[in-house]
């Protein structure tokens, strides 16, 4: 079943046509990887979901639901993560506290937390140390534990390898794929290589539109047809 929709969606920033007609689309239990260059549109596509920068034309459904038009808000209550780039937390509270911030009204706090440190041992480690104080790596594993255990039927996450050292990088790769196996991702990762083996299928933009999509399986990190969008 299609999850997520996107149709023709024009999005701008003042005067400048950023999003220029973005079709794609997450089915249930898939990982999608959108793939492009800096600048080519990615961060844009999940402010447009999110309706932070709200699409002027196109159409962004959400298990059937018109998004457009809708609050931030109600996007995130309607069931979608947001995991940006900087990896928002509370840094000056506990890993624990983070990890119940987190947790919505009418769902258990403790059952939440055995998700978020089963799936993260680390985490359980750590549960009383400043979120402030954890490594890059851990960081960025408590982001995803936050929208592992918030009520989210999709994730959206932004460069999760963004200055991690490599040895990293393959740690959050794990974690990720931990947390797909209960959550559908919507991802956007300058690492063509953990793209590929995080996602089921991948978009790749360009100049706000998307040029090739596919299958993961069927490319390969040094693939001609990935490269030429991707390379610098
Ligand atoms: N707030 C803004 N106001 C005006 N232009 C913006 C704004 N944010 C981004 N842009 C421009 O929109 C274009 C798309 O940016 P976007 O961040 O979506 O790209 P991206 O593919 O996510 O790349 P990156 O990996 O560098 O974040 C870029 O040309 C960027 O300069």
């Amino acid at each position: 079943m299609t999850l997520l929709e996107l149709d023709d969606v024009h999005t701008y920033y003042g005067q400048s046509h950023i999003l220029q007609g973005v079709d794609l689309s997450v089915e249930e239990g898939e990982v999608v990887a959108l793939l492009g260059r800096n600048g080519v549109g990615k961060t844009t596509t999940f402010r447009s979901i999110l309706q932070l920068t709200p699409p002027r034309q196109g159409s962004i459904q959400f298990k059937g639901e018109e998004l457009v038009g809708k609050d931030t808000y109600e996007v995130a209550d309607a069931g979608i993560g947001w995991i940006p780039e900087d990896r928002r937390m509370f840094s000056r509270l506990s890993v624990e506290e983070n990890v119940r911030a987190s947790v919505p009204g009418d769902a258990s706090e403790a059952e939440a937390l055995e998700l978020a440190y089963e799936t993260f041992p680390i985490l359980g480690e750590r549960a009383d140390q400043r979120a402030g104080d954890l490594s890059g790596g851990q960081q960025q594993m408590l982001a995803i534990a936050r929208g592992l255990v918030g009520g989210n039927d999709l994730l959206l996450v932004d460069e999760p390898s963004e200055g991690l050292a490599p040895k990293i990088v393959t740690d959050v790769g794990e974690a990720l794929l931990a947390a797909s196996e209960s959550l559908p991702i919507l991802l956007v990762e300058q690492k063509l290589g953990l793209a590929l083996d995080l996602a089921d299928r991948f978009y790749v933009m360009d100049h706000g539109t998307i040029v090739d999509s596919g299958k993961t399986s069927e490319v390969s990190v040094d693939d001609e047809r990935l490269r030429r969008y991707l390379s610098a």
